[in-house]
């Protein structure tokens, strides 16, 4: 492992073991996450790829029988502190809503974009606005500067400006996952994650995604799972490279795809693994 330095991360995950319920699927995985960088966790499928996300903010929390072991430090403090878990028949009794404002909380710092685009069947100015009035109050002068500020970080501004109470579904596929994007980073997160965005997106939608992915890092922690090695080349900076529930192997991207350590890297990059 070629890490980055311990004062530059953001998220470290140590020692983390993942069960869904007897079925353990991450095994003592490390996953040091700098800061403004994008780290990518490829792998093939069923490695644990989309566990280990889910781990970081905690939304495994909202199912009953899926727990983790180890750390999983946030600006150093252990969110597997057993202070923060929440109790899932609270939850159950709250309709599903997490009702531990820890938990709460972390779920607004550490942000998350699902492989499908899942904008809320609402107007675009209220996908965005949706979110920040849970989390602030807002005048309606300063609602239209976050909504703007948003879908112009998203690069999806001069698309949807004419057209912001339309509703958000009539959007194509690619604008929808850049207003799922511009959704995630309007309460401000210190981390986005991202579990395979450009899966349901054309060629022209997933450059246009990228280039977004790389203007953001400036402002944002990404991490990022992808099935796609040469878009883990393109724009990350950290590669974690899984295999069976385990991290076999992390280091910067730019050493990583020329000259893998394991035979296992080697083989999943040049495609001849399994
Ligand atoms: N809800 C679940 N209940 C039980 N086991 C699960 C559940 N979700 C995932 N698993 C198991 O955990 C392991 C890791 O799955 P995960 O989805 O994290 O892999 P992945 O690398 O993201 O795969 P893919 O690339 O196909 O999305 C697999 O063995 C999978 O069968």
């Amino acid at each position: 492992m070629v890490a980055p330095p311990q004062s530059e991360r953001v998220v470290d995950v140590r020692g983390l073991d993942f069960f869904y319920g007897k079925n353990q699927a991450l095994f003592n995985v490390d996953l040091p996450v700098a800061r403004n960088q994008i780290t990518a966790l490829i792998g093939p499928s069923g490695c644990g790829k989309s566990t280990l996300l889910r781990t970081l903010n905690k939304i495994y929390d909202l199912y009953p029988g899926q727990r983790a072991t180890g750390q999983i430090l946030f600006n150093g403090e252990n969110m597997l502190n057993p202070r923060d878990e929440v109790d899932a028949s609270q939850m159950a009794n709250a309709g599903g809503v997490p009702i531990k404002g820890d938990v709460a909380r972390l779920r607004a710092r550490i942000g998350m974009v699902f492989q499908r685009p899942t904008p809320f069947p609402m107007s675009i100015y209220d996908n965005i606005a949706f979110g920040v009035r849970l989390h602030q109050k807002a005048s309606k002068a300063e609602m239209d500067e976050i909504v703007e500020r948003s879908l112009t970080r998203a690069a999806l501004w001069n698309e949807v400006k004419d057209k912001l109470h339309t509703s958000g579904l009539g959007l194509s596929g690619g604008q929808q996952q850049r207003l799922c994007v511009a959704r995630g980073i309007a309460v401000e997160p210190e981390v986005l994650l991202l579990d395979e965005p450009a899966s349901a997106l054309d060629p022209m939608s997933t450059a246009k995604l990228e280039a977004t992915l790389m203007e953001l890092k400036d402002s944002f922690t990404i991490v990022i799972v992808t099935h796609n090695l040469q878009q883990a080349a393109r724009i990350s900076d950290y590669t974690g490279f899984m295999l069976l529930g385990k991290m076999v192997e992390f280091r910067p991207s730019s050493e990583a795809f020329i000259k893998p350590e394991t035979e296992a890297m080697r083989d999943y990059v040049t495609g001849r693994y399994g």
